[in-house]
């Protein structure tokens, strides 16, 4: 394992972690309400721009003090360090002995970036060429099915980061899709997925592309095969496979292996985590739908941010006031969840690429070296599209026992102008985070009561049902409008926002070890299904419930 090349610390053994606590006990006296209207500049003061998003974090359990101490965190915990480390493609991975270096992915200046010496900028851009060739040739129709019928239909197979990631880009980019191709994702090992999604197709004008870093992941390689079945079943006949069949995947060899031809595989690098890849060739879905231009110009969005994050003073800088905020909950307040409220249909998929790409980072209790830690680390991240949510688990956002910090994310120009309901939707999202922050008071709730009429003791009895405490914290993060260039900068804002906590946190946000015990378990699982292996040293709860599978499907 190599050494991590900045000093990271234990940040609870750090005099500025105590100085925190105390100022915590302070700042959990004050609540919110009160702090807004003591100080009419509290919006301007607690307000950032950068790359077309601006963020509103002036609803936070926060002073300035706060800030500083919090600024201060980050720089005993060896951010500044840190992040140059990741730029320069230094091996922070250090589990995985890899840099993590998806900031090459979306380099638009003149400057290399190395690898063990060697510079990736020019197999960077090879690989956007070969999309650009493959994207053209689809949409001029030089590439065409087996039966010269132009695709209609491009099927996206690949789970985890080779999947989340396109999916919520390329959702998140609709209005900008070029007419004329439909564009699928199959992502689960459970057959009904595959089935759905090919029943409307037709073999003649469908694409697909296997996604898979490893080319070794089950879902993705069952549902490849099963694809390929359905082709050939179809009317397809092996020799055409190639015309129908493409790779991305960073082991060549076993694409090949697959039968896809070798100019049809799309490189992967190691140094890039799969929840960090819709920048890479993964991202061809998103390419294909909406064109190289603008898949271009998402990587520009996103390379706006990286050089906020790499440049402006830690106070000042989004993704280090976002860490550093989810910090300041979850060691400080015990948050243990953090919801990510999109207001935008298109935006609906976010809350499980955000999933991934936090909790699969963060999602970790040892150090860089191996320690223990005893300080929390990533928080629970769900969330879902507003305004839907508000009529479903907002009821526990405002009354619930739970603390829980939220980010609502908001275009402030829509697509789909119609009548209107985008001014409606913008006063959901801000009402939501108005009502978090002020709560209602007993005072209040008994007016409210009396006005409607109401006798004194049913005021009295209904009043504490209708207080809401208040005083909850949320980030409100806004942009112009959903294009190529805000998303990118978005998505990268929140890889970056991870980045920071694991530093503070001094764990290894790049690897991913905890998922491997459960792919280890499910092959020896349906080795005993298949017969290939015994129940032995199976739990009694396992073997009865396999016992109970083969049983129901007649495998005995
Ligand atoms: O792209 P692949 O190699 O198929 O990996 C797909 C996914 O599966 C793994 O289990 C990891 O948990 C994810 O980080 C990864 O994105």
């Amino acid at each position: 394992m190599s050494e991590l090349p900045y000093t990271s610390n234990y940040p609870n053994t750090l005099p500025i972690w105590s100085q925190l606590q105390e100022h915590q006990a302070k700042v959990k006296q004050l609540h919110l309400r009160e702090e807004f209207s003591k100080d009419p500049q509290r919006a301007e003061r607690f307000f950032q721009k950068a790359a077309g998003i601006y963020l509103d974090y002036s609803k936070n359990l926060i002073t300035d003090e706060t800030i500083k101490l919090l600024t201060q965190l980050a720089n005993d915990a060896g951010l500044p360090a840190a992040i140059k480390a990741m730029f320069n493609g230094e091996k922070i991975n250090n589990s995985e002995e890899r840099p993590a270096l998806h900031v090459a992915l979306r380099n638009q200046a003149a400057v290399p970036y190395k690898v063990d010496g060697t510079d990736v900028m020019p197999e960077v851009k090879a690989a956007l060429n070969q999309m650009e060739r493959f994207v053209w040739s689809i949409h001029s129709a030089q590439w065409r099915g087996y039966t010269n019928k132009r695709f209609t239909d491009i099927v996206h197979l690949g789970i985890g980061g080779s999947y989340l990631g396109p999916k919520v880009v390329s959702a998140a980019l609709k209005p900008y899709w070029k007419a004329g191709l439909n564009l699928h994702y199959v992502a689960n090992i459970d057959g009904t997925h595959i089935t759905e999604e090919l029943k409307h197709l037709s073999p003649e004008s469908t694409l697909f592309i296997i996604a898979s870093k490893s080319f070794g992941t089950q879902e993705t390689i069952m549902n490849a095969k099963s694809a390929k079945a359905w082709f050939l079943r179809n009317g397809g006949l092996e020799e055409d496979v190639h015309k129908h069949f493409v790779a991305i995947t960073a082991n060549k060899q076993k694409a090949y292996n697959f039968g896809i031809r070798e100019e049809n595989i799309f490189p992967m690098w190691d140094w890039v985590g799969g929840r960090y890849s819709l920048w890479s060739t993964i991202g061809l879905p998103i390419a294909l739908t909406i064109g190289i231009e603008n898949f271009k110009n998402l990587l520009a969005g996103a390379y706006d941010m990286d050089e906020h994050f790499r440049t402006a003073p830690l106070d000042h800088n989004i993704p280090v006031i976002l860490g550093l905020l989810g910090v300041w909950y979850s060691n400080f307040f015990n948050a243990d969840s953090h919801a990510i409220l999109p207001y935008d249909h298109y935006l609906r998929a976010l809350p499980a690429h955000i999933q991934q790409l936090d909790m699969e980072s963060n999602g970790k209790s040892v150090t860089h070296k191996g320690e223990a830690v005893d300080w929390s680390t990533g928080p629970i991240i769900w969330g879902g599209a507003g305004a839907n949510g508000q009529h479903a688990y907002h009821q526990l956002l405002h009354q619930g026992t739970h603390f829980l910090p939220a980010d609502f994310i908001m275009p402030l120009r829509t697509h789909n102008h119609i009548g209107d309901h985008h001014a409606l939707l913008l006063s959901n999202c801000l009402s939501q985070s108005q009502a978090l922050m002020q709560g209602k008071t007993l005072e209040e709730a008994k007016a409210e009561l009396k006005a409607q009429g109401k006798t004194d003791s049913q005021i009295d009895e209904l009043a504490p049902h209708k207080v809401i405490p208040g005083n909850r914290p949320s980030n409100t993060i806004l942009f112009e409008k959903s294009t190529p260039r805000t998303i990118g900068a978005l998505i990268a804002m929140y890889e970056h926002k991870v980045f920071v906590q694991g530093v503070i946190w001094n764990i290894n946000s790049f690897d991913q070890w905890g998922v491997e015990l459960g792919k280890e378990l499910g092959e020896h699982i349906y080795q005993i299904i298949t017969g290939e292996n015994e129940t032995n040293g199976q739990d009694s709860s396992t073997k009865h419930l396999i016992e109970l599978f083969k049983k129901i499907n007649n495998r005995i």
